[in-house]
């Protein structure tokens, strides 16, 4: 328990709603993890437990639906449930209580901070829905959502799974993630007991591996790319 508090608290610098809201000089840009439980299987024997969606935006990174809002004229909720019908293309209303955590975002976070740009404030919302919701959500946003194919590439699943080979989660968590999105999904975990403390430290454990492996690969393909500049 003493553990899974601490962290909670790792994502230090959290703020309650009302305090983030004070920063009038903040822009603000509220997301939200939307998810179902499921009793479905992959493969009929990998417990799939529960349904996440995130999303791979415009710049090839992982993050929540969601985006800017202004909170001068409109509220926080407002805004998010009108960035999701741009988005997801449905109407899906966000309330107060679904907001779980208020932060700055991490210094590297486009828009980059300089001596002359506002701070960014990040709210973040958890919403459960129903599965079909979730099927719905996944049909319209590839299809009508205006922000398909543009802000929006496509909507994804979180693995939640460990599979024998070591594929699931840890490969899921080694992508690339926009601003603090990888640090939401964890603590969420926790919190919404969807993966313990230890499944989530060892998939952690086995994506910095991953990581690594990736930079040999990436290596790889940029001789190859030098192999066949020589060959033009
Ligand atoms: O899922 C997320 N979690 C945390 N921060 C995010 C996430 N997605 C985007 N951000 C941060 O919020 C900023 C604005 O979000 P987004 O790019 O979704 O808004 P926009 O589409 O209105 O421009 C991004 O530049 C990024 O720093």
């Amino acid at each position: 328990m003493i553990k899974r508090n601490f962290l909670l608290l790792m994502a230090s610098g959290q703020l309650s709603r009302e305090e983030a809201l004070e920063c009038t000089r903040c822009r603000h840009a509220c997301h939200v993890m939307l998810y179902s439980d499921t009793k479905s299987q992959l493969f009929g024997k990998f417990p799939i437990r529960h349904i996440i969606l995130m999303q791979m935006r415009f710049d090839g990174l992982l993050g929540f639906p969601g985006g800017l809002v202004d909170p001068s004229k409109e509220t926080l909720e407002e805004g998010l449930t009108r960035e999701l019908s741009e988005e997801l293309g449905l109407p899906l209303p966000i309330s107060v209580e679904d907001h779980v955590e208020s932060c700055f975002a991490p210094p590297s976070s486009p828009p980059f901070s300089s001596p002359f740009s506002s701070r960014l404030m990040l709210h973040f919302y958890v919403k459960k829905i129903e599965e079909e919701q979730i099927r719905e959500v996944e049909r319209v946003a590839a299809s009508t959502a205006t922000d398909h194919g543009q802000e929006v590439l496509g909507m994804v699943r979180v693995p939640l799974y460990t599979m024998k080979s070591g594929g699931g989660l840890a490969h899921f968590l080694s992508h690339s993630f926009i601003g603090n999105a990888r640090s939401q999904l964890v603590s969420s975990l926790l919190r919404f007991n969807m993966a313990s403390l230890e499944e989530l430290r060892k998939a952690l454990t086995r994506s910095q591996e991953i990581h690594s492996q990736n930079a040999e690969s990436l290596r790889a393909a940029l001789s190859l790319t030098g192999a066949q500049r020589k060959q033009l």
